[in-house]
């Protein structure tokens, strides 16, 4: 029984009983409402796994107790407020927001072109359950309710799974099948709890993937079959995006269909598209201005700002208030997306910021700027060096009641850096007092719309606040964006120009994606271009993403301490004026990704180093109030190491692919030295990779010490037995090494093919891959296939089925990006 210890067979045992008990006490209900109580014991198993499952961290002081949820919304109320006959819903399956953008796109267009109010939301606000006998209750509604679809743009995410917030929503439509083994299941429908149950479901299904997954757009697939078996129609053709190609490409090619497919369905004439260019904008929010509010009526920007988040109240308990509020009233407070935790950053360095990118160019190219620190520009040899950062980071979960285990993610917000707030201001004529000016923004009655339109943002807020704290500023501007923005241009030609671009895919690669145009970038090429505010704040701009990282420590090791492995992104690319000719000259602009910027900026300010925002040759500078503290949370992954210590794990990591494996090391090391094992710790292998070592090899001392200590007790007469097993090593690969022939994690592994083959095939091994998902964990997969033909005799076929079954059994995890 490997991998199964005492305690997994109480918890089955344990399970299996309290299964019994439930399904004897449900019976007193009749069994009326079999979705319900599919859902209602799905969770009631969850919640009794949890609560028998070992934490192996130990609880803080004051942890607090009940987690409490926001009931949820029902579809038919929502239905009933909308005031169009025809009606849509658009539910979002997103974690990162691309599914929640492509949903309110395609809200935005129904409207525009057929009139159909759409509302999108959030899965986890709605009780799903609401679709079964959907026709049924469409026609209680009466005449006011006309034809109804329901969207789902679904992303896939970890080994071909529902994102956060579609998890109790898949659960309960496939009734706990549609994972990992179950996957190719053909007869999901054939239950009886569902079984024509989703008759009078008329839907539209984006799903959102990666084609480098195995599991590519699972949930868009398994959704739809799942839907289709229970009697429910599918309106157009299903719509897949592969982010590994160009999602935006395929979200284009399906929406025209789609809408097509709605035009018949709802019976209407499309209004939209080209033919209502000559329409005005009508936006979909007002905005108002406050200037008389007192300050602590104002939002100041909860997730990243230096300034207390108003909801706070005052009185002990750190930074974060509610930790002290709630923890009182005896509540468990339940961190995620929407309510992160604040947390302080208690420690913070540098693991290297010597070397730089160095990028040739010609005179023509050279960025407008002043050279800062982060990047400068040797003019002899017309070179433009972009340094290279990479930042640890630790936060505080002490007296949170927040947990983690080793392999979790935690997910940051970040903020946009005063250059690029300035940069925007000055695209849209804004001068400081229009930026500080406090506005509300409120539903524009004039469009339907927005009677159910998401606030961009909390209100009222300062437009600075709003474009640093919530507001995505520096993407790339997609083409639906230059559509609008194409209506607010007085100048004929500009407004030509912008069509143009938006019409034809390639002319907008070429001009605006191949350089990344942000929104300011654009609006400085088309001068005739006069955007309201409240269409910029409200309609243009997406809200800031939460980015998750693998966490870097190990919650054995420190439970009260999160931390992080981050580099910071930059790079500069040659941009051209859109509206010169060809043979107009290309600058050079810089570009930062926006929480790795936020990181260093925060981390440069932690450790009383000069920001890296000031310019080289003027200490005045000013910049913002960075934050004191960080919103954070953590997301749960199956990135674990396994339950017995004894089984020999294999690590493959290169650059900050190496953050969870530093927990890994960690943690065997700490269980190690804490002696409480029957068995010892087994071998751990770690296959590291950088460009050189004296410039970016990551904890390399960290990782010399930890050696140190276990061949330490290899040589003590005490210590030895528990150290016998624990073959602790960490091989390196250099890949810029002057002189030097390149080498790559995946060469050093293939050097120990054998021993590996070895592990994984006959000593119960485990094999973990974290890093770059297209080329090296790619490579990875490919080698093990060709380890089991060399070292075990395996064809074709067998090779594949025997790295299959690796993942199937919880041997082979990947953690990449
Ligand atoms: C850690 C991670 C795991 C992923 N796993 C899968 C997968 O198993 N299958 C797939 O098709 N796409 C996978 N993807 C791709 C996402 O589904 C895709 O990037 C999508 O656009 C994300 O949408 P969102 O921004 O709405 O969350 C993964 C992406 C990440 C970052």
């Amino acid at each position: 029984m490997a991998g199964i210890d005492l305690s997994d067979i109480l918890i089955v045992g344990a399970v299996t009983l309290a299964t019994g008990l439930f399904l004897y006490l449900r019976r007193g209900n009749g069994g009326s409402d079999a979705a319900a109580n599919s859902a209602m014991f799905t969770s009631f198993v969850s919640k009794l796994t949890a609560i028998l499952t070992p934490s192996t961290t130990p609880p803080t002081p004051s942890t607090p107790r009940i987690v409490s949820r926001p009931s949820k919304k029902t579809i038919s109320t929502t239905l009933a407020s909308m005031e169009s006959k025809h009606k849509m819903i658009l539910f979002y399956g997103s974690q990162t927001g691309t599914a929640e953008d492509l949903a309110t796109r395609t809200a935005n267009e129904v409207y525009a072109n057929f009139g159909v109010e759409s509302v999108v939301a959030d899965l986890e606000d709605y009780d799903m359950t609401d679709l079964i006998k959907f026709g049924e209750s469409l026609k209680s509604m009466g005449d006011e309710v006309g034809k109804v679809v329901i969207g789902f743009f679904l992303a896939t995410y970890g080994e071909g799974e529902p994102t956060d917030n579609a998890a109790d929503f898949y659960e309960w439509l496939m009734d706990g099948r549609g994972k990992g083994e179950d996957e190719d299941v053909t007869d999901i429908g054939d239950d009886m709890q569902l079984e024509q149950q989703g008759d009078g479901v008329h839907y539209i299904m984006f799903g959102l993937g990666n084609k480098t997954y195995e599991h590519f757009n699972s949930m868009g697939r398994r959704v739809s079959k799942r839907l289709d078996s229970i009697g429910a129609k599918m309106v157009g053709i299903p719509g897949e995006g592969d982010d590994d190609g160009s999602m935006e490409d395929d979200f284009l090619a399906w929406k025209p269909k789609v809408l097509e497919a709605l035009s018949a369905y709802y019976g209407v004439k499309d209004m939209g598209g080209k033919a209502g260019r000559g329409l005005a904008h009508v936006p979909l929010f007002n905005l108002s201005e406050e200037s008389s509010l007192p300050d602590k009526a104002v939002f100041h920007g909860e997730l990243a700002s230096d300034h207390k988040p108003r909801r706070f109240k005052d009185g002990p308990g750190g930074d974060d208030k509610r930790v002290f509020v709630e923890a009182t009233a005896k509540k468990r407070i339940l961190y995620d997306a929407k309510n992160p935790l604040f947390s302080h950053v208690t420690k913070s360095y540098n693991l290297f910021n010597e070397t730089v990118d160095q990028l040739k160019l010609k005179p023509s190219e050279l960025p407008p700027t002043t050279p800062s620190q982060k990047y400068t520009h040797d003019a002899s040899t017309n070179t433009l060096n972009i340094r290279r950062e990479c930042i640890h980071m630790e936060f505080d979960l002490s007296n949170t009641g927040l947990r983690y285990e080793t392999g979790d993610h935690v997910g940051i917000y970040g903020a946009n850096s005063l250059e690029q707030v300035s940069l925007l201001a000055r695209a849209l004529g804004l001068d400081d007092a229009a930026l500080d000016s406090v506005v509300r923004v409120k539903a524009n009655p004039a469009n339907r719309q927005s009677a159910m339109a998401k606030m961009p943002f909390p209100n009222p807020c300062s437009v600075r606040t709003a474009f640093t704290h919530y507001l995505a500023i520096t993407p790339v501007l997609k083409q639906h964006q230059l559509e609008l923005i194409a209506k607010y241009a007085a100048d004929e030609t500009e407004r030509a120009m912008i069509y143009d671009i938006v019409d034809n895919r390639n002319l907008y690669v070429e001009k605006v994606e191949s350089s990344q145009k942000s929104m300011a970038e654009v609006l400085f090429d088309f001068r005739s271009v006069k955007l309201p505010l409240q269409v910029v704040l409200g309609e243009l701009l997406s809200p800031i993403v939460v980015r998750y990282y693998s966490i870097s420590s190990s919650s054995k090791k420190e439970p009260c301490t999160v931390s992080i492995t981050a580099v910071a992104v930059r790079y500069a690319l040659p941009s051209k004026p859109l509206m010169q000719s060809e043979n107009s000259a290309a600058t050079l602009q810089y570009k930062e990704g926006l929480v790795t910027a936020y990181v260093s900026r925060l981390h440069h300010k932690t450790s009383q180093l000069p920001t890296p925002e000031m310019s080289a040759d003027d200490s005045t500078y000013p910049f913002p109030p960075l934050p004191t503290h960080v919103p954070i949370f953590i997301r749960t992954s199956s990135f674990r190491l396994p339950r017995d210590a004894s089984a020999p794990v294999i690590m493959i990591g290169p650059g900050t692919g190496v953050a969870p494996f530093r927990g890994f090391l960690q943690e065997r090391v700490h269980v190690a030295s804490s002696g409480a094992l029957k068995k010892p710790v087994g071998s751990t292998w770690l296959f590291y990779g950088c460009r050189h070592p004296e410039q970016d090899h990551l904890y390399k001392d960290e990782f010399g010490s930890l050696i140190a200590t276990v061949d330490g007790w290899k040589q003590s007469e005490q210590d030895a037995e528990r150290a016998k097993a624990f073959d602790l090593r960490v091989m390196n690969a250099f890949s810029r090494v002057p002189g030097q022939q390149k080498v790559y994690v995946q060469d050093i592994v293939q050097k120990m093919g054998k021993e590996v083959y070895e592990v994984l095939d006959k000593m119960r091994g485990y094999i973990y891959v974290c890093g770059d998902a297209k080329n090296m964990a790619a490579d990875v997969n490919t080698l093990l296939h060709k380890l089991a033909a060399e070292f075990g005799g395996k064809n074709e076929e067998e090779a594949k089925k025997w790295v299959k079954n690796l993942k199937t059994t919880g041997k082979y995890h990947e953690d990449v990006w």
